[in-house]
């Protein structure tokens, strides 16, 4: 098992790059099939989620649009309970299918807080698809639409997410030892 030191923790393997991708094909086959004919929106929320993005957008066979903002909650392997926007969105969503791409919903903080932003604007339909979530850890309730893995309630790193700002060009995702 290769285990991997980034800062001052380690970390193992946890869901392989091959996995991760054949289920994003298998998401975004989903997705293609229930939205076909409405050039639906997808929102990524940076940092995290740009991977996943890519990977999700890269493999609709539909009309679409991207856009991204950027919301940061998470400081070194902790939350730090508040939710900042950084960087906002331009589009209009008036009427508009908008699905959010999200790499983790974890204690469903970050989206509590920022989807009431959204239906402000009244989209036609707003959905998620998030790659990962931690149902032990959920403390807000979030609908997911689409989603990737359920996970146990522990760090995890790699394919867009962080340590420390470390660790999101890992191709595959690691778990945190704790020691
Ligand atoms: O459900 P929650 O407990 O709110 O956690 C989920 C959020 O945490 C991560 O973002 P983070 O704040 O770490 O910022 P980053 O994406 O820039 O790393 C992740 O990308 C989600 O947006
Ligand atoms: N890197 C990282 N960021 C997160 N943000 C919310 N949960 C997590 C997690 O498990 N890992």
């Amino acid at each position: 098992m290769s285990i991997i030191k980034v800062h001052d923790k380690e970390f193992q393997p946890y869901i392989g790059a091959e996995e991760l991708q054949l289920r994003i094909k298998e998401i975004a086959a989903q997705i293609s099939k229930d939205l076909a004919g409405e050039k639906p929106l997808f929102i990524a929320i940076l940092n995290g989620s740009f991977m996943f993005a890519a990977d999700v957008f890269k493999y609709l066979d539909i009309e679409a649009e991207i856009s991204f903002i950027k919301l940061v909650s998470y400081k070194g392997t902790k939350s730090t309970g508040n939710v900042v926007t950084s960087i906002g969105l331009d589009e209009d969503l008036y009427g508009r299918t908008v699905v959010i791409l999200e790499d983790i919903v974890d204690t469903g903080k970050t989206l509590n807080m920022f989807l009431p932003q959204l239906h402000h604007q009244q989209p036609k339909k707003l959905l998620i698809a998030a790659l990962l979530t931690k149902p032990e850890a959920l403390t807000y309730p979030i609908n997911i639409d689409y989603l990737g893995f359920s996970v146990p309630n522990k760090f995890l790193l790699g394919y867009g997410l962080d340590y420390d700002g470390l660790g999101r060009n890992l191709p595959q995702i690691y778990q945190l030892i704790e020691q």
